[in-house]
């Protein structure tokens, strides 16, 4: 999974490929901004990044030909499972209860979501199939623009069998594939989005800076690299909010382990508290400031090879998608910030921080705000 991310679907060529598609549904994004702000009325930011982050996500892995409908109903199948997979649940904490799972109706859930993702991606694939052979046939799609989207990609694997050192690629795991990719993807970098906007909201001097930052340098997707504040913004953000607080569970298998004093006995689950190192006094000071700053001493690295900062993971379980969301997020928090001022809505003081723990670590209320148009075109 990880070689076939990393080369495949999201290479550098690959993430930069996406940009009009990003560019796209981030200037819908300030359209719709733009309509609230001349209505001076209040914007549900929660509800918006996650329309973005879907809209790009769909587009890079159905391409635009997809039937809106199939694209429509896979995500509802998306959102149900992400309900029944979030948290912590009963069988979690009893993983030798082997029956819990049946019990407590879990798996019964999960088999038909399963049936009902299986029948829709079989429709996107049977769609992306016969654009194919069109493609092929008469080399020319409609309109002669056939782009190559994230299933044409799997397709191509697929079709020609191309050994990636892993189990050979079937149909099953193209599927499998694609519905990880919406899983892993869509929640996580709207959650970052939602978290740092409200971070800053309430440190207004870090809003002001990054805004300055922003409106100085920002003029398009190539400007973005000079963003360094931001950056460090975005990074305080994922070590106060990371969105995958407890990583994905490991497994020792039949090798016991010695870790510091502690003994791990064979086939032992084990959890990954990021969200505690992040806010561990012993590594961080004042750690539950927001303080973007701290990371001028500290180099922004997302490989998971410092173990005190692992907002994506590390090892072979580690994020494949770290540039293809970090492009995201980043771009849609930029034109926040360029195009916008931000108001709280009457009578609230400040956002409120409390988080609530699903798929990914969330915040419990929706981010409510009102924009004002700042009206400056870049490089005026
Ligand atoms: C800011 C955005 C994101 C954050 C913070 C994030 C974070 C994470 C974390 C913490 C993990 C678990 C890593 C581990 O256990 O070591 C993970 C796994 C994963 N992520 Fe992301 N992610 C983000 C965006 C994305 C995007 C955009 C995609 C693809 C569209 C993606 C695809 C995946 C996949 C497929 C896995 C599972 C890997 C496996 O099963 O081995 N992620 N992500």
């Amino acid at each position: 999974m990880r070689k076939l991310c990393t080369l495949e679907l999201f290479s550098a060529r690959r993430v930069q490929s996406f940009r009009r598609i990003r560019e796209e549904a981030v200037a819908n994004l300030v359209a719709s901004l733009t309509a609230a702000a001349a209505g001076e009325t209040s914007v549900d930011l929660t509800r918006m990044a996650s329309t973005v982050t879907s809209a790009i996500t769909t587009r890079a892995a159905f391409g635009k030909a997809q039937e809106l409908t199939d694209a429509a109903n896979f995500m509802v199948v998306v959102d149900n499972i992400s309900d029944l997979l979030g948290g912590f649940r009963i069988t979690d904490l009893y993983p030798s209860l082997t029956f819990l799972p049946a019990l407590t109706g879990l798996k019964a859930k999960l088999e038909k979501m399963s049936k009902a993702s299986d029948s829709v991606l079989d429709q996107i694939i049977d769609e992306h199939k016969s654009r194919r052979t069109r493609a092929a046939t008469t080399k020319d799609d409609r309109h002669g623009s056939y782009k190559e989207d994230l299933v044409d990609v799997l397709l191509n694997l697929q079709e020609k069998q191309v050994d990636l050192g892993a189990p050979p690629i079937t149909m099953e795991v193209v599927k499998a594939i694609t519905l990880e990719l919406f899983l892993a993807g869509i929640e996580t970098s709207a959650t970052t989005i939602e978290w740092t906007m409200s971070e800053m909201i309430n440190n207004s001097r870090v809003l002001q800076m990054a805004q300055e930052e922003v409106r100085q340098v920002y003029g398009d997707d190539a400007s973005l690299d000079q963003l360094n504040y931001l950056d460090m913004v975005i990074a305080e953000s994922l070590r106060l909010h990371p969105p995958g607080p407890l990583l994905l569970p490991r497994e020792n298998g039949n090798q016991k382990v010695e870790l510091s004093s502690y003994e791990v006995p064979i086939n032992t689950k084990v959890i990954v508290n990021v969200w505690a190192i992040n806010r561990d006094p012993r590594y961080w000071k004042e750690a539950e400031r927001f303080l973007p700053e701290r990371f001028m001493d500290y180099s922004i690295d997302y490989k998971g090879t410092d173990f005190q900062f692992i907002p994506f993971g590390a090892g072979r379980r580690m994020c494949p998608g770290v540039s293809f969301g970090m492009a995201i997020v980043k771009l849609t928090l930029a034109n926040l910030l360029f195009h916008f001022d931000w108001v709280l809505p009457a009578g609230q003081k400040s956002i409120d921080m409390t988080e609530c723990f699903g798929m990914t670590l969330r915040k419990q209320y929706a981010l409510h705000l009102i924009p004002v148009s700042y009206n400056r075109v870049p490089f005026e």
